[in-house]
């Protein structure tokens, strides 16, 4: 036995599975053990820190005061497996109420930030106000904001670069209508969102991709794990032949859409699934965590 870094000769991408073996577990992130003749190929290391699970719970336009003080204290009382980041995004009203109560355990994201420096710009919210209040991510490109609001690629972009620039997380979403999936176009559409952000953002580092396939988003249709694990692969490709092999091995990929407690142990097994953007069921702070908590599936189909 030899041990190799990094990548599969049988596949030109990292950490696919491998094509070369039927059924193989997928490889890891960061090594491989392949026999010497070069057939099949095992994982034999867990995820890299860089490649930690990642789950962000989206709360949208919703929750009162007394609502979201029961979520926060059932997030606060939640058993949360270590090994993932999780993060929570409030609306903004309620933004420096759950930050200022929620455990540190769970960071707080924001649904939205502006383009540049505050000022005059009735009705948004800076990138150094989220900060002040101690606001480590920002969702950006989600399609009810390209969709319902009508924000283009390029509006996104800069607002992500501006946040990336004064050290923002950022959530980038993408994913394709239902009418362009049955164009044959999801992957182009995908690929032009990636490439928007991939214009603009000064470094990967703090990106994480969400792949929310818009007819999966609040309908109760979920994508299969194969779905999913689809446009992951096809993504992750993009980065390694547009930007890096490293940029695409570390960046998380995150699917969101309907994703819940039932479903959510399936496609986490998925290889290049690295988490969720979880809407409608991260209101529920026991679900919540057993999607947090889905990161074991993974690790037993590793
Ligand atoms: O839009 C989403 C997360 O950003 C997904 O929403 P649902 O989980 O409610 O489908």
């Amino acid at each position: 036995m030899e041990m190799v870094a990094t990548s599969c000769p049988h596949f030109s991408g990292l950490r696919r599975s491998c094509p070369a073996v039927h059924n193989a577990p997928s490889h890891s992130f960061a090594q491989l053990r392949l026999s010497s003749s070069r057939k099949p190929c095992r994982p034999v290391v867990a995820m890299a820190a860089s490649g930690k699970f990642f789950v962000g719970g989206n709360w949208k336009c919703n929750g009162t005061k007394d609502s979201i003080t029961k979520l926060v204290a059932d997030l606060n009382s939640a058993k949360l497996e270590s090994d993932v980041d999780v993060v929570v995004s409030p609306p903004f009203v309620y933004l420096d109420m759950v930050s200022s109560s929620l455990t540190d355990r769970i960071e707080v994201s924001a649904q939205n930030s502006w383009i540049g420096k505050g000022g005059a710009f009735t009705g948004e919210i800076s990138v150094e106000q989220l900060k002040d209040i101690g606001c480590k991510w920002v969702i950006l490109g989600h399609s009810e904001r390209r969709h319902i609001i009508g924000e283009d690629d390029q509006f996104i972009g800069k607002k992500a670069a501006y946040a990336l620039n004064e050290g923002l997380g950022v959530i980038a979403c993408i994913g394709e209508l239902l009418e362009e999936r049955e164009a044959g176009k999801t992957f182009d559409v995908c690929f032009q969102q990636v490439k928007a952000f991939a214009d603009v953002v000064p470094s990967w580092d703090n990106v994480v991709i969400a792949y929310e396939p818009v007819w999966a988003i609040g309908t109760g249709k979920v994508a299969t794990p194969q779905q999913a694990q689809e446009v992951h692969v096809a993504v992750r490709d993009w980065l390694k032949k547009n930007i890096s092999e490293e940029v695409a091995s570390k960046t998380r990929i995150i699917y969101g859409g309907s994703v819940n407690g039932s479903n959510c142990g399936e496609l986490a097994k998925q290889e290049d699934i690295d988490g969720f953007l979880v809407g409608g069921a991260s209101l529920k702070g026991p679900e919540f965590a057993t999607i947090v908590n889905s990161v074991t599936a993974k690790k037993v189909a590793a």
